[in-house]
């Protein structure tokens, strides 16, 4: 049973409702001229990656209240409650077992009575297998030619997931060329395919429950193309396997069930690229990588499970999330990878996060008076400086953001890794520091203007500063690093909805979209006005049936 509390209730959070008023009036900038052990106190060296937090809008009390208030909140019971595989899912009815998929100890993790490791081995095994023989040729298409190609199609954590790591660990891959194709926009699998030979072409269908319509759209068209390049039902066990829960549903659409790699219910969609839904990561970087993805990650969860808040990454990430979404009342957080094979970090994490805890129903059922999940967005550095970074330090909004950075290069190349780096480091400086009066008019006077301009310009060139920020040092983005910066995000939201005393594993919110969609499509296979609907709606469905 996860707890049940109300976090505005507790002592923890009315001691730090009064001690905002006192942080709210101080400066990161002279919080680091009082505390020369600052950056040592509030930052945590794990493996190869260095978490620095004390560029944050914090000072010891603020961290020892919202330990505090993890406590009370019952932090600790619940991540326990999730690791014993306890059915924490409530309105699934569901365990969320997504530490068993890297459960590299193998330590038995038991789901009614039965322990799940032994499936998740056997399927692993299978993925090796299967990976083994595509990556080395001996897997033959219906010409007999070996595979060359690989498209996974999915949506959602069943594309999100493999297509930012197969991304991120560009520099292990082999020489399978991977595709994703996820939207129902009959472009993407068209423009995917535009390139593909059927024979040498295999098709992952990605899908927890394989109902999904964008999935099953796609995968149909792409079944349809491999028999109209020549091949025949019975080749297309050679070309089609199915990552998935549903069996029954692999089976109608035609796919052998040999060629199925299984998962669970316990797998939430946003939680499975560790799962059979990775194959395709699998594919692109081989077993051995994959596995050092999942004992990264591993590693992370152990450190989750056993450490002491006060070292704890995850659980003092969601507690400094919880601090400015709930106190400052800061709407979003930025994700800012310095590292452009991490380009799709952010968009990961914005299922990942944003699916997961936004919510506004807590566990009781009752709409909450709070804020919860945060907005998540980002683009990589440099690229985001020259694009929106000027609302970061200069708007009317306070945005917390986080900054990711490897110290090596999987690319050196002349001074550019440095020059990124110096970028990196700035930023987050900058952000804190800002730029006084004084200093701009010191400025402006060595640059020769006039008072009068000085006057006139200088409100514009000042910054205000104070603006907090995260920074992650890794030493390399490797299969091991990344595994784990991943799961650090995993329990940050896991922790920051255990406070919000809501359900992180559901997404019902994503049914009524589906639903109204089901009952538009047959109104748009006619060629009859439609009336059913509010005037906006039945305006824009008869215009388009005009205009098609
Ligand atoms: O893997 P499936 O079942 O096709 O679902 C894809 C995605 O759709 C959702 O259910 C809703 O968008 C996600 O949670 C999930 O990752």
């Amino acid at each position: 049973m996860l707890p049940n509390i109300d976090f505005t209730s507790t002592q923890a959070y009315k001691y730090l409702a009064d001690h905002f008023i006192d942080i709210i009036s101080k400066n990161l900038k002279d919080l680091f001229k009082a505390d020369s052990e600052r950056f040592n106190k509030f930052s945590i060296q794990f493996n190869d990656i260095l978490v620095d937090y004390s560029k944050n809008r914090i000072d010891d009390e603020t961290v020892a209240l919202l330990i505090q208030l993890a406590k009370e909140c019952k932090v600790k019971e619940a991540a326990e409650a999730m690791f014993s595989g306890e059915k924490i899912n409530a309105t699934e009815g569901r365990p969320v077992l997504h530490i068993a998929l890297r459960n590299r100890s193998n330590k038995p993790i038991y789901v009614d009575g039965k322990d799940v490791m032994e499936d998740v081995n056997r399927v692993l095994q299978q993925m090796k297998t299967f990976s083994g023989a595509i990556i080395s040729g001996e897997w033959k298409g219906f010409t007999g030619k070996a595979i060359t190609d690989v498209v996974n199609i999915g949506i959602g954590g069943s594309d999100l997931g493999p297509v930012m790591v197969t991304e991120a660990l560009r520099p292990y891959k082999n020489h399978l060329n991977m595709h994703f194709v996820s939207n129902v926009d009959g472009t993407h699998i068209a423009e995917a395919l535009k390139t593909l030979n059927p024979e040498t072409t295999l098709f992952l269908i990605a899908s927890k429950t394989f109902t999904t319509q964008e999935t099953m759209a796609n995968a149909h068209s792409a079944r349809d193309w491999f028999i109209a390049g020549g091949g025949k039902d019975g080749d297309v066990a050679k070309h089609f396997a199915a990552l998935s829960t549903n069996a029954k549903a692999v089976e109608a659409f035609g796919i052998d069930t040999k060629n199925m790699f299984e998962f669970w219910d316990w797998v939430g969609g946003r939680y499975s690229l560790w799962s059979a839904i990775g194959l395709s990561i699998v594919l692109s970087i081989g077993y051995e990588n994959f596995v050092e993805l999942l004992t990264g990650a591993h590693q992370v969860d152990q450190h989750f499970l056993n450490t002491e808040f006060e070292e704890n990454i995850p659980v003092i990430l969601g507690l400094i999330g919880i601090w400015y979404n709930n106190f400052f009342e800061s709407e979003t957080n930025a994700i800012l990878p310095y590292d452009q094979y991490m380009h799709r970090f952010a968009a990961y994490f914005q299922q990942g996060d944003m699916e997961s805890n936004g919510k506004h129903v807590d566990r009781n059922g009752n709409s909450v008076d709070y804020s919860t999940g945060p907005i998540i967005w980002g683009e990589p550095g440099t690229n985001g400086q020259h694009a929106f970074y000027q609302l970061i330090h200069q708007g009317t909004k306070l945005i917390p953001c986080d900054f990711i950075a490897p110290a090596q290069t999987h690319n050196p190349l002349g001074e550019h890794h440095q020059m990124l780096l110096s970028n990196f480091f700035a930023q987050t400086e900058a952000l804190m520091n800002g730029k006084t009066r004084e200093e701009v008019v010191a400025e402006l006077k060595a640059s020769g203007k006039s008072d009068a301009e000085i006057e006139k310009l200088a409100p514009f060139k000042e910054f205000d500063g104070n603006r907090p920020t995260n920074s992650f040092l890794v030493k390399k983005i490797t299969p091991r690093t990344l595994g784990s910066l991943i799961a650090m995000y995993e329990h940050k939201i896991f922790v920051q909805g255990i406070i919000w005393n809501i359900y992180s594993f559901d997404q019902w919110g994503v049914e009524l979209g589906k639903q109204l969609a089901g009952k538009i499509l047959p109104e748009l296979r006619t060629g009859d006005e439609i009336s059913s609907h509010d005037s906006s709606t039945n305006g824009l469905i008869n215009q388009y049936k005009n205009w098609r």
